[in-house]
């Protein structure tokens, strides 16, 4: 027999308890993109949920993406859409489109929804406060892609002081101390976020069930995987899902406790994921 309403209700909040008391106070990064950010009604439930993270004492520091927006004008504009391991291949133009696409738009979107729904966001790039210092990075073969940026630095004073009173809202852009903009993978930027700023956990949302052992397989989800278990593996992934390992590898080595990586395409797998026994898609953890 299924229990009344009530009774169910509170077993959920029952279960959430022991979770929001461990995440109180505690830094909680989160890589939005993939499915989550492209469905318009998962895109209101994301801000609701960061919304009430910021409620019950999390402190959520967004980093987001948006590799399809940027294709999508690259597109109308008829250039030419190339990625090397993941990562977008940039020209000057590129940059110029990546820049204005994921602060001028993408970015003030994710702020908008977060304001509506009742804590104020504001959005930064990696240039505002100095956040990044970016320097042209290579593929991982060696070959050039251009004004793709690595983090060399993140200054986390802004975050800090923004995070007091706001929820930050971070778009992964960034210059060097030459004054050229880069295009930063988004996932790159989350987990260098993470580690900079002692987070306790990264979570990136993405449009698969997590990592897959056979990417044609969903079910060949891998649950539990230590960051030097994903490091010897990192050769042998492929597109989006390279950057994505990389940056958890990045943050657990960097001193973040956990790197989760979580289908968005569910409703709420944020709350999911945080607030509740089952957990779901990825977590990668320090070797034990
Ligand atoms: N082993 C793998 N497991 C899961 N996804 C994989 C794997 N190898 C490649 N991928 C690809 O990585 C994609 C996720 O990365 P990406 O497209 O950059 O997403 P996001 O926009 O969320 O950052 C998946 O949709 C999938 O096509
Ligand atoms: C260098 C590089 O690849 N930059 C990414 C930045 C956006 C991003 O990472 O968006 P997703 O998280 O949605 O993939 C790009 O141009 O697509």
């Amino acid at each position: 027999m299924t229990p009344p309403a009530s009774t169910r209700d509170v077993g959920t909040l029952l279960e959430a308890l022991p979770y929001i008391r461990e995440f109180h106070g505690k830094t909680v990064v989160i890589k939005y993109g993939g499915a989550a950010m492209t469905d318009p009604a998962l895109r209101e439930e994301f801000a609701r949920d960061v919304v009430l993270m910021k409620y019950v004492g999390i402190n959520p520091i967004v980093v987001h993406g948006g590799g399809p927006d940027i294709t999508a004008y690259m597109e109308r504009l008829d250039l030419p859409v190339e990625f090397v391991a993941g990562l977008r291949v940039s020209d000057r133009d590129t940059v110029e489109i990546a820049k204005m696409v994921l602060v001028g738009k993408v970015n003030k979107d994710i702020v908008l929804r977060i304001n509506r729904h009742g804590q104020p966001a504001v959005g930064l790039c990696g240039d505002d406060g100095l956040l990044f210092r970016a320097a042209r990075k290579s593929a991982p073969g060696g070959e050039d892609i251009g004004y793709v940026g690595q983090i060399e630095r993140v200054d986390t004073d802004v975050l800090t002081h923004v995070a007091q009173d706001y929820i930050p809202v971070v778009a992964s852009v960034g210059a060097d101390r030459d004054g050229n903009s880069y295009n930063i993978n988004a996932d790159e930027a989350a987990g260098a976020v993470a580690r900079a700023l002692g987070a306790y956990k990264v979570m990136f949302l993405t449009d698969v069930r997590g990592w897959l052992r056979d990417p044609s397989d969903p079910e060949s989800v891998i649950t539990e995987v230590t960051a030097d278990e994903v490091e010897a593996a990192l050769p042998t992934i492929a597109g989006g899902m390279r950057p994505k390992l990389s940056a958890c590898i990045d943050a657990i080595h960097g001193g973040v406790s956990s790197a989760v990586i979580v289908d968005g395409r569910v409703p709420h797998s944020l709350l999911l994921e945080l607030f509740t026994d089952a957990g779901i898609g990825t977590m990668v953890k320090p070797a034990p």
